[in-house]
């Protein structure tokens, strides 16, 4: 496939190297020194767009692949408050649109296991769930994409918890995450599930940016070709 990666830094990086070992060409790199490249015409050079950029620029980076007809895969997170506009702008264009606020694999199956582990403690009264997401200092958002899909599904799940904050809370309703920036983290997320005689936890690390790398490329494989809105979900058959 023909590949454009909207976002040349850290991210950018590791998903091109990625790419290339898996035999596909990187046909434009776009960063903030070279914008004036990003036109329809050379997006349309492309089979496929991948997207980590800011949590500013990712909407407009995505309705220009829109217009352009060309199918993107977007891994910035920060702008969830615009994600109904944007699916319906997909819908209504005819265009290709995959978000996850975590690519990683590994990430996937604990989404899973978070799901399964709120369903368990749904009816245990006496323990209190709170969350901590750990990255590097130049992460722009807070709490990470990742932290927050977890809460909301806790959220769905749980009869006590009804909102998240990001900050330590006590308020029975209220599920705390707390967000740490420590270099060179490349994303730690934990659930945590406290009693006066107890604690479960459950933990993700990774140990670099390859995983989410990975997980971008496999969503692109997976919407050439495809028109619609997906998730990981489609992509990992979960
Ligand atoms: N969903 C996932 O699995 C993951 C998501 N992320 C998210 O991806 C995003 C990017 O992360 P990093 O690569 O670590 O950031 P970074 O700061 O290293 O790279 C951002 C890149 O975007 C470029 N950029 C800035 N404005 C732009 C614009 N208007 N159009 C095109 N490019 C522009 C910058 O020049 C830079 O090349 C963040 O929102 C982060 O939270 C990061 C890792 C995994
Ligand atoms: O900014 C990052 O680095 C990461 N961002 C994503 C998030 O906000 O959840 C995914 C991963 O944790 C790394």
């Amino acid at each position: 496939m023909n590949i454009a990666l909207l976002g040349y830094g850290k991210m950018g990086k590791a998903i091109e190297e990625i790419a290339l070992q898996k035999g596909h060409n990187i046909i434009l790199r776009i960063h903030d020194q070279n914008l004036d490249e990003l036109t329809t015409a050379n997006l349309q050079q492309a089979d496929v767009a991948i997207e980590f950029t800011s949590p500013q620029s990712a909407v407009h980076n995505i309705l220009l692949c829109f217009g352009s007809g060309v199918p993107v895969v977007c891994g910035t997170t920060g702008w969830l408050k615009e994600m109904e506009m944007v699916q319906q702008k997909c819908k209504e264009l005819g265009g290709t649109f995959l978000y996850a606020s975590n690519f990683s694999i590994g990430v996937n199956i604990f989404f899973e296991l978070n799901k399964k582990l709120a369903e368990l403690m749904k009816h245990q009264v006496n323990y209190n769930v709170s969350m901590e997401e750990i990255h590097h200092t130049e992460k722009k958002d807070a709490p990470s994409g990742t932290a927050i899909t977890l809460a909301e599904e806790i959220i769905k799940i749980s009869q006590q918890k009804n909102k998240w904050v990001n900050h330590f809370s006590d308020v029975p309703n209220e599920l705390s995450i707390t967000s740490k920036r420590i270099d060179p983290a490349a994303g730690t997320h934990s659930v945590k599930y406290s009693s006066d005689v107890d604690d479960i936890e459950i933990i993700h690390t990774a140990h670099n940016r390859k995983g989410f790398a990975a997980g971008a490329v496999l969503a692109a494989e997976f919407i050439f070709n495809k028109k619609g809105v997906f998730s990981m979900k489609d992509v990992l058959n979960f």
